[in-house]
């Protein structure tokens, strides 16, 4: 079996009196796309937080490839490859959609804070950004504002952004969240296309039991705070623990 890139051990965090992440313990590999599913309040977010960086853990440790990241801030993971995707915060909405592409190349080449850099670097910078482009299918929108796209094309350009800071860990929660039913495929196809390069460890936090049956390579279930199932999706999901925690909340399992 391929090696962890991301390991959580024991990772806990309580607010108050409430722990809301409790000693979850959880190897993922590079190759593997891993669904995160669970009842409202399961833990689900606070989880992922915890990984990326939002969110500072109780107790417990966040390790990728070797490195210790738990007490890293959300900027410094991002540069050990932990990328996530988030809504609209890392956009500049009155740059075109390729400035935008370019500008997250740029960064992640070190190229962002230099005045002068070399025309030949500049090309090559600039067909990444082409490439990201093409991927994300945005050539058309590519001198349009990023403000000026619809919610769906705003989603795939925070996907392009995410790929141009090359990752080793891919992070989406609710990739499809508030977006209309033409635009979910592309989304999901990206991610698919992302998930085929075995290289990437993809981790998503989903509701939608047809996106998760779409990309789920693994399911792992979280109810108050805790890991309760963890492995093959047709498994996981007939599990009697499974299907009990969702018949306590009738409905969430669409
Ligand atoms: N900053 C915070 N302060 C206090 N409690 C919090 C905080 N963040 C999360 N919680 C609590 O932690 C628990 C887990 O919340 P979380 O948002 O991670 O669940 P979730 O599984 O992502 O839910 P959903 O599917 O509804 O998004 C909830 O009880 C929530 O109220």
């Amino acid at each position: 079996m391929t090696h962890p890139s991301l390991s959580t051990r024991d990772l806990t965090i309580r607010f108050g009196g409430h722990t809301a992440v409790n000693a979850v313990t959880c190897d993922f590999r590079p190759g593997e796309l891993t669904v995160i599913v669970g009842p409202n309040g399961a833990g689900k977010t606070t989880y992922f937080n915890m990984i990326s960086g939002q969110l500072t853990p109780s107790e417990g440790t966040v390790m990728k490839d070797g490195v210790d990241l738990t007490r890293m801030p959300a900027s410094a993971r991002a540069r050990h490859g932990v990328g996530r995707a988030f809504q609209l915060t890392n956009l500049f909405p009155r740059l075109s959609v390729l400035e935008n592409i370019r500008l997250a190349v740029q960064a992640q080449a070190g190229e962002g804070k230099r005045f002068f850099t070399p025309v030949a670097k500049l090309t090559e910078l600039g067909s990444r950004a082409e490439r990201y482009l093409a991927a994300t299918k945005l050539e058309d929108k590519a001198d349009l504002p990023a403000a000026a796209l619809p919610h769906g094309d705003q989603r795939k350009l925070e996907v392009a952004l995410l790929m141009a800071m090359e990752p080793d860990i891919y992070m989406f929660d609710e990739p499809t969240a508030g977006m209309s039913l033409d635009h979910a495929p592309d989304v999901l196809d990206l991610i698919a296309e992302i998930k085929h390069d075995t290289s990437k460890t993809v981790l998503l936090v989903e509701h939608k039991m047809d996106v998760v049956r779409q990309l789920a390579d693994r399911i792992i279930v979280l109810h108050n705070g805790e890991l309760i199932a963890d492995g093959d999706p047709g498994e996981v999901m007939s599990s009697q623990v499974v299907r009990d925690v969702y018949l306590g909340n009738a409905g969430e399992m669409a």
